[in-house]
């Protein structure tokens, strides 16, 4: 028996104006999402335990199997594990966005997020000039892929109240400074990295090339090292994660998942969709399971661009659902987990703590009645209910 999750980073939504009150999910062209739900195993499941904030590092842990309330830490030390950074007992790690704040209106607005989705290239340059001008034996600055890196705090604090920045696009960051033991360090960081860009022969650069310049960085998702049993130990099975980012390949380093690399695997809309499906089929020679994740619809909303998110839904169904869809079959009996971790709708610009819809499909023939297709309402018709989410893979490997 093959395993797969195909996972459309915050593809579920809520009903857009412009949309005619559709949702992307149901507005975007998905026949082979569609064929799935009209034959599968369709349902809503809360991946977001109460009381914790709906990031992709809790939603995808649930996806995974893993039960954030037994095992989450923080965003960043899962994404430590996959950059090959090793966290000692004392080690605090924080996400370190590239970002591009403007003064407007005697406010400091958080303006890009993501510094224009910097290359990594132009990222590392920047994240290296921070190494050589403020790291010490206390803080350490490590580059990642495009505008998300790591700065770790040896001998470090949690106990800080660190906002993510793709939470406040448009808004006065005053408000969301990090505050609580040891913020004012974090804060001498952030207002010195700001110097430190404005100097630097990149900043004109990309402002001259009409790029967005980074000219702060911006600290969120803190925490130390997990401990988690591998997928082997828990399920006993083989696997392999594929994915641009690192937060995804972290929890895969955690699990002890194998971690397939694909060339062109931006996590956004320019994606190596193709890539990453044959890859999967390809994993699926070697190991039990594999977990194909695509981040383009999350970005798409975290930008609030609904062309965007539309597109990057249509071209996940077409190039990986139906690729993976054509090539598991050689494999004889196969199911696959189709779903978002967390919406992120687009009204938002950010994550909802909403349930998502997912499809469980075993190569059912025959179409159920009264089934849309795959879309928030239909799985919600269902009346199925997954909670907690971390269920969801017991379900799909039948245990
Ligand atoms: O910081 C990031 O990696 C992006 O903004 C997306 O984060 P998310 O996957 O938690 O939405």
């Amino acid at each position: 028996m093959k395993y797969v999750v195909l996972l459309g980073d915050g593809m579920s939504d809520q009903p857009v104006g412009a949309l005619e009150g559709k949702t992307p999910l149901q507005a975007a062209k998905t026949p082979n999402m569609d064929f799935m739900a009209k034959r599968g195993t369709l349902g809503l499941a809360h991946t977001v335990p109460q009381g914790y904030a709906p990031g992709s590092d809790v939603a995808n842990l649930s996806m995974f199997g893993y039960n954030p309330v037994d095992c989450y830490t923080g965003r960043s030390p899962l994404e430590a594990a996959s950059m090959g950074v090793s966290l000692g007992p004392d080690d605090v790690a924080f996400r370190l966005n590239l970002v591009h704040l403007e003064a407007r209106g005697g406010k400091l607005i958080m303006e890009d997020y993501s510094a224009g989705h910097i290359s990594s290239a132009d990222g590392r340059e920047l994240v290296e000039e921070l190494q050589r001008q403020l790291g010490n034996d206390e803080f350490s600055f490590h580059p990642g892929v495009s505008y998300r890196h790591l700065m770790v705090w040896h001998g470090g604090r949690t106990q800080i109240k660190m906002t993510p920045p793709h939470d406040i696009s448009g808004q006065s960051v005053t408000e969301f400074m990090p505050s609580g033991e040891g913020a004012d360090k974090l804060i001498y960081l952030m207002n010195a990295s700001q110097m430190i860009f404005h100097n630097h022969p990149q900043y004109k650069r990309r402002a001259a090339a009409g790029e967005v310049p980074a000219n702060s960085i911006w600290l969120w998702g803190h925490g130390k090292a997990p401990a988690m049993d591998t997928f082997g130990t828990r399920f006993g099975l083989t696997g392999a994660v594929i994915s641009a980012v690192d937060l995804i390949k972290g929890i895969g380093v955690y699990a002890g998942l194998d971690i397939i690399n694909v060339p062109g695997a931006t996590g956004y809309l320019d994606t190596n969709f193709d890539g990453k499906a044959q890859a999967a089929i390809d994993a699926l020679k070697t190991h039990d399971f594999v977990f194909v994740h695509v981040e383009a619809p999350d970005e798409a909303s975290h930008s609030g661009k609904l062309a965007d998110k539309i597109k990057a839904i249509e071209l996940f169904d077409e190039k990986v659902v139906g690729a993976v869809l054509q090539g598991v079959k050689q494999f004889g009996d196969y199911r696959i987990l189709c779903a978002p971790d967390h919406p992120t709708p687009i009204a938002l610009m950010t994550h909802s703590s909403d349930p998502v819809p997912f499809v469980i499909y075993a190569g059912e023939e025959k179409e159920k009645v009264g089934v849309a297709g795959y879309d928030e309402a239909s799985a919600a018709a269902t009346g199925l209910k997954v909670e907690p989410g971390y269920k969801l893979m017991e379900m799909l490997l039948n245990r």
